[in-house]
């Protein structure tokens, strides 16, 4: 044993608590790695064994199979202890028919029976919010069933059970806008038997870990580098499903009903529990979610719906609806839609395990180098929460909140990725790509940036809702103990610290509801009766708010025509002298202007039509009494510069954002060579795509420009 071994077992206590565990979880692989277990534990469920295939839902079974955690039932309290028997009874001994209906039998379900569910726990954070810890899986069960005890001990009748339900509804404790969770998985039997040690020490009262990184002097001489982290949980390797649940996503259950997107997302190296960690939350959301429509919001015409979706190589495909390829949209609001995505209305727990079963077996998986069973896209699933106006059923329901589930694809490093074929590397390199998307997207809010690279990919598209307006945003970064991940385990815990980061300024400035600032993304035309109104309503004529000072005003930098101003020459340096002068700094731009060429054919504007110079005088001289109607006209031919030369700088801005990100994506992403030549052709055809798009915009620009000198020429004629 070496030095670093030996300081890594004394530094915690933790550590040889997970040692403990580890050789459990080898010399018990019946807990979750057998599927004819898990399969006899599915029976229980009354599911059929029909997915038994897929590590998803192998997981789910594993994770029903680890606890109450998917035991549902109104009628009685969540018997945590008897579940933690069920945890242990990865043996034998114990038949199904042994577990009372009550406790298994999900079809139970009824409103009829909620007088007698103890609902207290959701918003009980003496029992939930503060996770049991360095106890074992099997330990944490009781803890919570002593607390459910506990309440009946205390006499808590089931009327004063429902009051403080619902007032604990008012007052529940704020949640943070953006949580970063850590949980640290145990040694797997392949790092054992590499003899690789458990080099990650928590301190779970400080929510601290340590990484000790042995690193070797230039005399060869060992020596361990301790790398330190706070996060706002951190969660050991003994530290079950359940726990994992309370910790992330029941704290914000309720806020869905108050109109809160929020997103729980996994990330890690593959191979690291992601899947394991994500696979039994939503079913456990879901129960929330009954308990709270069935219950505190009873009879308000609140309906839960479920959908499931992937996203692969940049597709969207809907796993409930046979892979059906989706498209994504924003709406009016600026929100994101998945075109086509079927949703299914749900009202009990059994309906939702079915679909979510369906889902996962529907996943794209596949053997990397690290996983035998690797998730190879990002799965999404959403429940929301939706609402009648009038509370009834008899109209249509409108979304009042929603909680999206993201498990995110293995990350892998190039070097990784040697012993995979060409079609796992392909997907490796999409996945990079969307990681590394997600990374520039919470790089650029922790840098205050206004613009938000959301676009990078399908990814960071889909996640954007949960970085912006009324979200929460659950991340749950997943780390291996082990001395051989020691890479990824840092690179891992950069990133989560990076998204912790994120949090410390409450983050709500950016909601694109209130500033037109960070709508980079957006496809919304502004057009001129929103510039009218926000002039009016206090912003200025590009739609900015007028309080916001802005470092960069448009134009600054890119040589602007003062009006009247006879110059017909472009600012042919505009692109050169933009990215020269501007280079990072200039992110700020007005993107409710679309300037893709069917966009700007729609908004040609009146003007352009007339054509003959005559026409135009002939015009004036008309109107020369009314000088206020030359000065509205002027005021529309500045608008149009001004729309114009914000097109044209726009699309410069994107080119310069895509070659940045491809940049990035190239010296980050580590491809083999030839995915680095798939990547510089397509490089280049955007860019050409956009070249085209600029010269057309210049154009234009140009011939404004003339139009405009004779507009002068006009009015200054008109005056004399
Ligand atoms: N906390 C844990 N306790 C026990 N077993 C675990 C834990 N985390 C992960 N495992 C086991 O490790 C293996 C890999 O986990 P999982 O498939 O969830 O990884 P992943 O991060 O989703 O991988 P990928 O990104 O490749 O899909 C599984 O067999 C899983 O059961």
């Amino acid at each position: 044993m070496n030095a670093m071994q030996k300081q890594v077992r004394r530094s915690s206590a933790s550590v040889h608590h997970q040692r403990q565990y580890s050789d459990n979880f080898i010399d018990a692989p019946s807990k979750w790695l057998q599927p004819a277990n898990l399969l006899q534990d599915y029976g229980l469920y009354g599911g059929g064994g029909g997915t038994q295939g897929s590590k998803w839902n192998r997981s789910l079974h594993r994770s029903m199979n680890a606890g109450s955690e998917l035991s549902f039932d109104p009628s009685a309290p969540r018997n945590y202890s008897r579940s933690s028997s069920l945890h242990k009874s990865g043996d034998d001994s114990v038949s199904p028919n042994e577990y009372s209906p009550g406790l298994l039998d999900i079809h139970s379900f009824d409103t009829e029976l909620i007088p007698e569910m103890p609902v207290r726990s959701l918003y009980d954070g003496a029992s939930f919010h503060h996770p049991v810890r360095g106890r074992s899986l099997d330990d944490s069960e009781p803890y919570l069933s002593s607390n459910r005890s506990a309440d009946t001990a205390h006499g808590l009748s089931e009327n004063s059970l429902l009051k403080s339900f619902s007032s604990d509804k008012d007052r529940a404790t704020p949640v943070a806008k953006i949580k970063v969770v850590v949980r640290k998985r145990p040694l797997n039997k392949k790092e054992m038997s590499r003899k690789e040690e458990d080099i990650i020490s928590i301190e779970l009262k400080t929510n601290a870990l340590t990484v000790h990184e042995t690193k070797f002097k230039v005399d060869l001489t060992e020596y361990m580098e301790k790398h330190e982290f706070v996060f706002d949980a951190v969660l050991d390797e003994n530290v079950s499903n359940d726990v994992v649940y309370a910790e992330t996503v029941e704290p914000i259950v309720p806020l869905i009903f108050q109109k809160t997107k929020a997103t729980c997302f996994a990330y890690g190296q593959t191979g690291n529990g992601k899947t394991y960690t994500m696979q039994p939350l939503p079913l456990r959301a879901c129960q929330d979610f009954l308990r709270l429509m069935y219950h505190t919001y009873r009879n308000q015409g609140f309906q839960l719906f479920v959908s499931f979706f992937e996203i692969y190589g940049g597709k969207l495909f809907d796993l409930l609806n046979d892979r059906r390829n989706l498209f994504m949209r924003e709406d009016g609001k600026k929100q994101v839609c998945i075109v086509g995505l079927q949703e299914y209305k749900v009202s009990d727990v059994k309906t939702i395990r079915d679909l979510i079963e369906r889902g996962n077996a529907t996943r794209s998986t596949g053997t990397t180098g690290a996983n035998e069973e690797s998730s190879r896209s990002h799965a999404v699933l959403q429940l929301a929460i939706k609402r009648s106006a009038d509370g009834s059923e008899s109209k249509p329901p409108r979304a009042v909140g929603k909680l999206s589930f993201i498990d995110l694809a293995g990350s892998e490093r190039g070097a990784d990725t040697t012993d995979n074929d060409k079609q796992t590397r392909m997907e490796g390199a999409e996945i990079n790509k969307s990681l590394l998307a997600l990374k520039e997207c919470i790089r650029a809010l922790d840098n205050d940036q206004n613009h938000i690279p959301f676009r990078g990919s399908k990814l960071t598209e889909v996640l954007r809702d949960s970085f912006v307006g009324n979200s929460r945003t659950v991340m749950i970064s997943c780390i291996s103990p082990s001395s051989g991940s020691c890479e990824h385990t840092l690179n891992t815990l950069r990133y989560a610290d990076r998204v912790k980061s994120l949090s410390k300024g409450g983050n709500s400035k950016r909601d694109p509801s209130s500033s037109t600032l960070n709508v980079r993304d957006s496809t919304a035309v502004l057009n001129v009766e929103d510039i009218t109104t926000d002039v009016q309503n206090g912003r200025n004529r590009f739609g900015w708010p007028r309080e916001l000072k802005r470092e960069n005003p448009p134009l600054a930098d890119i040589d602007p025509i003062p009006a009247g101003r006879a110059d017909d020459n472009l600012p042919t340096s505009l692109y050169s002298g933009y990215y020269g002068l501007k280079g990072d700094q200039n992110d700020t731009i007005d993107d409710n202007f679309d300037c893709s060429e069917n966009v700007f054919e729609q908004e040609k504007r009146p003007w352009m039509k007339k054509t003959e110079l005559q026409t135009r005088q002939q015009d004036l001289a008309e109107s020369n009494a009314n000088t206020s109607s030359s000065d509205d006209d002027l005021n529309v031919l500045l608008k149009e510069e001004d729309d114009l030369v914000t097109a044209h700088r726009r699309q410069v801005e994107e080119t310069i954002d895509i070659v940045r990100e491809e940049m990035n994506l190239l010296a980050e992403a580590e491809q083999p060579g030839n995915q680095l030549d798939d990547y510089i052709s397509k490089l280049n055809a955007i860019l050409s795509q956009k070249a085209t798009g600029i010269l057309k915009l210049q154009k234009q620009l140009s011939h404004f420009k003339r139009r405009l000198n004779e507009h002068n020429v006009l009015v200054s004629s008109s005056e004399h």
